[in-house]
């Protein structure tokens, strides 16, 4: 299982790599759960990482706008990422997950078709009224992503197994390499998650919270020691 550590600057990127992070993801919590960070923050860090680790970007908790998501994702493929993470925030269903998600992976398969791009659904579709989690793997699979993911919308310390247990995780990303998909797991996990999430066949375990001082997403910042420690018990 891989770690992505989710980096709101150059400084906390540099501190996810030293502790041993195999994906640096681009992010800015001001702006919500996957909130889009600066072209050119995420220029500055691709530069550091120079192709010697992936540099994942979130672009939103993106609105039901297909075109303006196109736009956005272009934007981050452009900057430098090589994995593009769309929070499907505004999408109720799965006509309207596929409208955004088919136009952003041919946007980002026409500039360079080795980008991954990524379906990220919430666990917490149920509570903020978007397209239910469990649609999230045939959505990515319809619409050519790469990648499946399930984050938490409210960051209020509920975490990721607040609202699903560990069947529906397994089904979930079951149902993603069913359709040979890679699954990416995180809301709020921590070290105690590590096991579950293996037992459930997930590919990466994404973080931010339980890495940085204070373990606030918010207030703190990534400790190179908090990655590492989380990272040697993967
Ligand atoms: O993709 C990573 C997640 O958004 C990490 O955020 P969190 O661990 O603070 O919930």
């Amino acid at each position: 299982m891989e770690l992505l550590v989710s980096a709101i600057n150059l400084d906390e990127a540099k501190a996810a790599w030293e502790g041993g992070a195999d994906i640096l993801d681009v992010k800015n919590p001001k702006e919500g759960s996957l909130g889009a960070n600066f072209p050119w923050i995420i220029r500055e860090i691709s530069d550091y990482a120079d192709n010697k680790i992936i540099v994942s970007t979130t672009i939103g908790d993106v609105p039901y706008k297909p075109a303006t998501v196109s736009l956005a994702a272009l934007g981050a493929a452009y900057s430098g990422s090589n994995y593009i993470k769309v929070g499907l925030y505004g999408p109720e269903n799965y006509d309207e997950a596929m409208d955004v998600m088919s136009n952003v992976v041919k946007t980002i398969k026409e500039y360079d078709d080795t980008i991954t791009v990524v379906a990220c659904g919430y666990a917490d579709a149920y509570k903020i009224g978007s397209i239910e989690y469990d649609m999230i793997p045939k959505v990515a699979y319809d619409s050519g992503c790469d990648l499946a993911m399930l984050d938490t919308y409210i960051k209020d310390g509920h975490r990721l197994t607040d609202h699903l247990n560990k069947d529906q995780l397994a089904q979930f990303t079951k149902a993603a390499h069913d359709y040979n998909l890679k699954v990416a797991l995180a809301g709020s996990v921590n070290a105690n998650d590590i096991e579950m999430l293996k037992e459930v066949d997930c590919d990466i375990m994404g973080v931010r919270g339980c890495v940085c001082t204070g373990g606030d997403r918010n207030k703190g910042t990534i400790s190179a020691d908090l990655v590492a420690q989380l990272k040697e018990n993967i």
